[in-house]
């Protein structure tokens, strides 16, 4: 067992997955005493036995150090601590057709560690929600306790978590200032980016507001991609031409935007607000965008049926997640035409549909397509695009991520297209 001292707090970290093991292991080999509680019996006894899956890298060291210390306990009931970091996910969920914050697991977590509370105790919510959210809880909460809120909204970039952790600057928002100053405690531990305090509403929308910002700026990405294609000129070259321009940074297009944050949290402003015009505008465009890869496809291929092949079900390149992929719409729209589909992923952790072996996905394919830029697109060599070639039925690739190598695809035989290039057939 590795020793490390123990700084006298013990934290409660609720809710184990993406943001909340990594942050439980850094509070315990920082000298916390980390209880890590998930309602999950399974994911519990994975982390225990070190067998759960994960793409970011050396998060099973990081763990393994963590209980190795005797600092990090998982359990699937929370216990008595000091502090409690709330990590449980905030989706979307739909109602008459607007989307809004699903907060029932939020609400469950708050309603599980009541009976363990004490005068004094601190309790963050990691987890990302509306402005407004962490004053209710608060409020809620102290008519039988007097505790400390605050809002501490996580920030890593999947597939960089462990290094996004420690170096990013965090911004803390608490219902007062003793909040804030007792959350700042926590974190400065092992946090080396600086860390801004406000209050609970601005840090809930500052969280809002930087993945807005992001969705939007893909959504222009989008659209200009659209017009390009309808115009006949080829996005990607024309983006990098403008990006020459000093004050220009145009984001790449793609098959849409997925993940559990930024194609969701924008919905927690217009939820608030009826000014969010602009942001509903950029969230509808960026999620028409799996329906333009399928007219893409109809159009490449001229038929309405067929067999396809799809490379890449995860949200992004190199991550397992698939949660909100824009692939997951792809393949159901496909599906729902009559296409027969495959998909091909190893890095995916789970899929809704069928995941195969790359020569069963491409087996009799009359199109592939390109849909997450993981490293084993971008690198497959020229024997193992002649072993695709072989098994295909016509050799025809569509990149909507503008990755693979053209040339040694096209010196395979394959026509290559991209989203965005202006050709449809
Ligand atoms: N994934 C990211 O990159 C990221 C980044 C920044 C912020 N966030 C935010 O952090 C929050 C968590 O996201 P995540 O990706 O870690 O989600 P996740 O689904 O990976 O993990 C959440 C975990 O909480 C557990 N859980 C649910 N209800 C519980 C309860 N009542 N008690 C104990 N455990 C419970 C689940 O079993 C699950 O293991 C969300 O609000 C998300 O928007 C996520
Ligand atoms: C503001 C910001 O940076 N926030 C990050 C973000 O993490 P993320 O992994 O969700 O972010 P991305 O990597 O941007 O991917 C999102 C989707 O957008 C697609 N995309 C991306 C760039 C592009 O030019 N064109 C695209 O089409 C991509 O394929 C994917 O589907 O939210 C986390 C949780 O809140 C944050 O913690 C984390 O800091």
């Amino acid at each position: 067992m590795v020793k490390v001292e123990k700084n006298g707090k013990k934290v409660c970290v609720i809710g184990l997955g993406y943001i909340g093991l990594p942050t439980a292991s850094m509070l315990a080999i920082h000298g916390f005493e980390v209880i890590g509680v998930d309602i999950n019996e399974k994911r519990v006894e994975e982390i225990k036995e070190l067998s759960f899956k994960t793409t970011e890298k050396d998060l099973v060291t990081l763990v393994r150090g963590a209980i190795n210390s005797g600092n990090l306990k998982v359990q699937a009931t929370p216990d008595k601590a000091d502090v409690f970091i709330i990590c449980v996910p905030t989706p979307c969920i739909e109602n008459n057709g607007e989307k809004r914050c699903d907060l029932s697991y939020l609400d469950k977590a708050i309603e599980n560690i009541k009976p363990y509370l004490e005068d004094g105790n601190l309790i963050i919510i990691e987890s990302t929600i509306p402005p407004g959210t962490t004053d209710e809880i608060y409020e809620s909460l102290s008519k039988d306790k007097k505790v400390y809120v605050a809002h501490c909204p996580e920030r890593v970039l999947p597939g960089n978590i462990l290094k996004e952790l420690v170096e990013n600057d965090r911004v803390i928002g608490g219902v007062d200032k003793k909040s804030a100053e007792m959350a700042k405690e926590i974190y400065e531990s092992f946090v080396t980016g600086e860390i801004y305090l406000t209050d609970a509403k601005t840090a809930e929308m500052v969280k809002l507001m930087e993945n807005t910002y992001r969705d939007v700026n893909i959504a222009l990405a989008n659209e200009f991609a659209k017009i390009s294609e309808e115009i006949g000129i080829n996005v990607w070259e024309a983006i990098e031409l403008a990006n020459k321009h000093p004050r220009v940074n145009i984001l790449k297009p793609g098959p849409g935007v997925g993940g559990h944050c930024i194609s969701i949290d924008p919905w927690f402003i217009v939820e608030k607000s009826k000014n969010a015009k602009l942001i509903r505008t950029a969230r509808e465009l960026n999620d028409s965008m799996p329906l333009f890869v399928v007219e893409k496809i109809k159009k490449i291929i001229k038929k309405d049926n067929g067999k396809v092949a799809i490379f890449g079900v995860t949200y992004k390149g190199n991550v397992d997640d698939t949660r909100e992929s824009p692939a997951e719409k792809v393949v159901g729209k496909l599906m729902d035409e009559g296409f027969d589909v495959k998909c091909y992923d190893k890095y995916a952790r789970d899929f809704v549909y069928p995941l195969f072996n790359l020569d069963e996905a491409v087996d009799g394919a009359d199109i592939i397509i390109v849909l997450a830029e993981h490293d084993e697109y971008k690198n497959f060599s020229e024997d193992e695009m002649k072993h695709i070639a072989s098994k295909v039925k016509n050799k025809i690739i569509l990149d909507t991520k503008n990755i693979i190598n053209r040339d040694l695809w096209e010196k395979a035989g394959f026509k290559v297209y991209v989203l965005g290039d202006g050709k449809n057939a």
